[in-house]
């Protein structure tokens, strides 16, 4: 016997399929331990065919666990390759207004570098400044993909041609956020919390939900009592919390920004979608006939472990702070063996028994470094008196230990030094390694590294021709242009991370910015009195070394200044400006950075906020419409050429 039953749903969508095959046959195959490439097929269309139609059989991870062996077995299997079309019963399908594709999907952070990496090399290869390099992430809603073009709901369908589901807008399906019409691509989702503490005792799932909502057939009661409450929505992903950044910020502080827009929404998410925003690149690095280039779902394989501590081991960071970090008895998990995991910090290791023979529970949720979720059994907690690297007592600081040995803790030192070139980012050599081959002779400044002459370099025990390209290397630093705020990032200064120094230097030059009082800065937009008095202090603290190494003369590329942006009297300052339709003067992407030179905004969409609609050639006459509708106005190329002068 399987342990897999059809209802006379499942069945009737079986037969729609086409299969060849039973349902009893294809059961057994479900539940068969080993399958070949080709009933592998059979399965995932099978399974795709009831997910989409509201009556899973199986999980997500079951399903994406079989995709993969597919994958192995046959990579180039057309399956695979396209997007996985929903299946309908008798119903007619009309062609969509824009193609629809499926994601390609990253579980670690490795993954997600690669991606970047690609981005990177792309922006490159059309000459696009790689610090203008936009990136957004927002929740990927797991509900049922739709397309609002203002007068009909679609479904996803096959990617191209979908179903007419506007019904949904009938029955009173709300919009999520402002409820405007139009705005694209979104998902028909429903509250988790409502959900919970409504429908939970009658339905299994919200997928069941999110069908009823847009079948044909009469609607149940429970489902149009929660879509009269506002439970059920159509969210335009346009309308989503995002995070807006730059790569650099993404991968420095992956953990964070990830946790941040993981519980951003109320809604299941089934990952994160990370994309880039400019049009050029997204242009440059198209679509495979599943998914875009320029766009990635990060997933995790939420997986768990109990695991023995083997010790706690301190660390000391560049800013003094003690990390404990656990050695564990080797695990597998997820796919990876792991010996190691941070604990948040000493007062966790202190409060909850972290030390040798503690039982954890490891959590390895796709970051970077597996966390501790919770101690399962405490053990004496192993807490360091003394800075792991230059043996000076600790203190405690709120709940960490820190090493108070500002100016001669080789740990400190190192990591300041090893930063510095991290964050510059410009030449190659000045890794770890040989940070610490040159610290151990006594270089302790970064200045210090500049003035190294060949001979000392080989004293240190480097061969010839490493030394002379280190010193190669370090005239390179400073001839390569950088950004200013990425210099000044790369002094470590508490709270003053690349994007806190653009903001700041789009006020002050950075000379300038090492006089200006905690009271100026929180003038600046984003910055409150803690902040402001954190890197006040932090800036004093680094002025001496600062100009020391500023003064060896780099190559800095000036962060433009707001004010230079709003005194230009730019006739479109501050605008948010929207174009759409082929531009006669350029590409439409060239147009857009035109117009953000100008200092408008420039958006993909209208709404309500939306100053100009600039349209090129074939543009219909219902977007206009809809735009003027919206109090936008609309103009032709030339009546914008004519307006900017
Ligand atoms: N359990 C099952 O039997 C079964 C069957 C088929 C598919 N699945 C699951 O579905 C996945 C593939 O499905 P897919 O191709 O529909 O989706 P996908 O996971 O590849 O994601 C693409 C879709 O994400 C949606 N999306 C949600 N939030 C978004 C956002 N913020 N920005 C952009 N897009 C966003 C879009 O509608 C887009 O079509 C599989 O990996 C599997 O986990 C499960
Ligand atoms: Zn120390």
């Amino acid at each position: 016997m399987s342990e897999y039953n059809f209802n006379d749903i499942q069945i009737a969508i079986i037969e729609e399929l086409g299969l060849n095959t039973s349902p009893s046959e294809l059961a057994d195959l479900l539940s068969a331990s080993d399958k070949n490439a080709e009933e592998l097929e059979i399965v995932l269309k099978l399974a795709n065919a009831l997910y989409r139609s509201g009556h899973p059989v199986i999980d997500d991870l079951k399903y994406d666990g079989l995709s993969e062996q597919l994958k192995e077995l046959d990579p180039q299997n057309a399956f695979l390759a396209a997007v996985e079309p929903e299946v309908l019963i008798d119903s007619k399908t009309v062609p969509l207004p824009q193609k629809m594709l499926s994601t390609d999907k990253a579980y670690s952070f490795e993954e997600i570098k690669k991606w970047t990496e690609r981005i990177t090399k792309a922006a490159s290869e059309i000459n696009v400044d790689h610090n203008t390099i936009e990136l957004k992430i927002t929740p990927k809603l797991d509900g049922y993909a739709a397309y609002d073009d203002g007068a009909i709901l679609y479904t996803r369908g096959d990617g191209t041609r979908g179903q007419d589901i506007t019904r949904a807008f009938e029955r009173g399906l709300k919009i999520a956020n402002n409820g405007e019409r139009g705005l694209g691509p979104g998902e028909i989702v429903i509250k988790k919390s409502y959900f919970d503490e409504v429908l939970s005792d009658k339905f299994e799932n919200s997928r069941n939900i999110q069908a009823a909502i847009i079948a044909e057939k009469k609607i149940d009661e429970d489902v149009q009592k929660a879509i009269d409450d506002g439970a059920c929505v159509f969210y335009p992903f346009l309308e989503l919390e995002n995070w807006i950044g730059n790569i650099e910020e993404l991968l420095s502080n992956f953990e964070n920004i990830l946790e941040k827009m993981w519980n951003a929404v109320d809604y299941d998410i089934d990952g994160l979608i990370l994309e880039t925003t400019n049009e050029p690149i997204k242009a440059h690095m198209g679509a495979t006939r599943k998914f875009h280039r320029w766009q990635i779902a990060f997933k995790v394989n939420d997986e768990s472990a109990e695991v023995e501590v083997l010790k706690v081991v301190p660390q000391t960071s560049r800013t003094g702070r003690v990390s404990p970090v656990a050695e564990l008895a080797p695990t597998k998990l997820s796919g990876a063996t792991l010996s190691r995991a941070t604990v948040h910090h000493y007062n966790m290791v202190k409060t909850n028994g972290v030390g040798p023979g503690a039982i954890i529970r490891l959590v390895r949720s796709g970051l970077v470094i597996p966390k501790i979720e919770e101690v399962i059994k405490p053990a004496e907690p192993e807490l360091p008196e003394n800075c792991p690297s230059c043996n000076a007592h600790l203190i405690w600081e709120a709940d960490h230990l820190m090493c108070p040995n500002k100016s001669d803790c080789p740990a400190q030192t190192e990591n300041t030094l090893i930063h510095f070139f991290k964050t510059l980012g410009n030449i190659d050599g000045f890794g770890p390694k040989v940070i610490e081959k040159i610290t151990n002779y006594g270089v302790k400044h970064i200045h210090e590294i500049y003035e190294i002459p060949k001979y000392k370099f080989v004293g240190f025990g480097f061969g010839d021709k490493t030394s002379q390209n280190l010193v190669d290397q370090l005239k390179a630093s400073r001839e390569i242009e950088i950004e200013d705020w990425r210099f000044l990032a790369a002094f470590g200064v508490s709270r003053l991370a690349g994007g806190n120094c653009e903001k700041l230097l789009q006020h002050h030059s950075l000379v300038e910015l090492f006089d200006v009082s905690v009271e100026q800065m929180v003038q600046i937009d984003g910055f409150a009195q803690l902040s402001a008095e954190a890197i006040v202090e932090g800036m004093n603290n680094v002025r001496e070394e600062f100009f020391k190494v500023f003064e060896l003369g780099f190559n800095l590329a000036i962060t433009p200044k707001l004010a230079d942006r709003e005194n230009s009297e730019s006739p479109i300052a501050d605008a948010v400006v929207v174009f759409t339709g082929a531009m006669q003067q350029g590409s439409r992407g060239d147009m857009e950075k035109h117009a953000k030179s100008l200092g408008a905004k420039v958006a993909k969409s209208v709404t309500g906020k939306t100053t100009y609609l600039v349209t090129g050639e074939k543009v219909g006459e219902t977007k206009i419409n809809a735009a003027r509708d919206k109090g936008v106005k609309v103009l032709t190329e030339q009546e914008y050429l004519d307006l900017i002068g």
